[in-house]
């Protein structure tokens, strides 16, 4: 993977253990919004991502390049082959359950992907560092052992409840996803 030094891990980074709660190895991951274009099951063009994490520590996932996902002609869009980097590498700071968002995203493009293609994206956490943490994501053509076609680094930055509620619309958030306090 190509990084720069904005998403590598600085000396001494490491991630921490699933805190209590946690997924347990195995476990499915449910959509964490209806209408998240990653995610969710309501929305109409999303990714539909499903997802699990086979240890607790990272996430699995697939997702099969439909016709909404088009950039040239049947060949998947480079952005939203990002957004799906960004939404399993998002799943997976998620098992640290605190909220994090995106700060820096880094993707290498290695093959394209054409619709009908599934992806097989696995993403993992290779440090935290104060409110930064280090992530990187990759999805593979066809099989869990396919080709790479797409490499991604990112930072995410841990935020508070309030950023949701303050920019976003936090009760919306919380009516699906009830194992973050919203008001602790
Ligand atoms: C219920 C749960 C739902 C969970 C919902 C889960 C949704 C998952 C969806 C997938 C994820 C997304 O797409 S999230 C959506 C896309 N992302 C966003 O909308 C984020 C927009 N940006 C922001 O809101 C802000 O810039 C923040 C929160 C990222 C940072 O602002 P801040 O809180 O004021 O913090 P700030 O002091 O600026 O930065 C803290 C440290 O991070 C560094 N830093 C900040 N941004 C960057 C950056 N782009 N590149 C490098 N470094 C950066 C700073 O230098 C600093 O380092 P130092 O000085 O400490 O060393």
């Amino acid at each position: 993977m190509t990084r720069s030094s904005l998403t590598t891990p600085p000396p001494g980074a490491a991630a921490p253990a699933p805190p209590p709660g946690a997924p347990l190895p195995g476990a499915a991951l449910g959509s964490h919004y209806g209408h998240c274009f990653g995610c969710g099951t309501e929305h109409p063009t999303g990714l539909h991502l499903t997802a699990r994490t086979p240890d607790g520590a990272t996430v699995e996932a697939e997702f099969t390049v439909g016709e909404a996902h088009q950039g040239a002609p049947k060949l998947a869009h480079g952005g939203v082959l990002a957004a799906a980097m960004d939404e399993v590498i998002g799943m997976s700071v998620y098992l640290f359950h605190k909220p994090y968002v995106t700060g820096r995203l880094e993707t290498d493009y290695l093959l394209p992907v054409p619709v009908g293609t599934t992806l097989h994206l696995r993403a993992w956490c290779n440090g935290i560092s104060g409110r930064k943490a280090y992530l990187e994501a990759e999805g593979r053509i066809g099989a869990p052992d396919g080709p790479v076609a797409v490499r991604a680094a990112a930072l995410f930055i841990e935020v508070s409840m309030e950023h949701f509620a303050e920019h976003g619309d936090l009760a919306a958030i919380a009516a699906e996803h009830q194992d973050f306090e919203v008001n602790p």
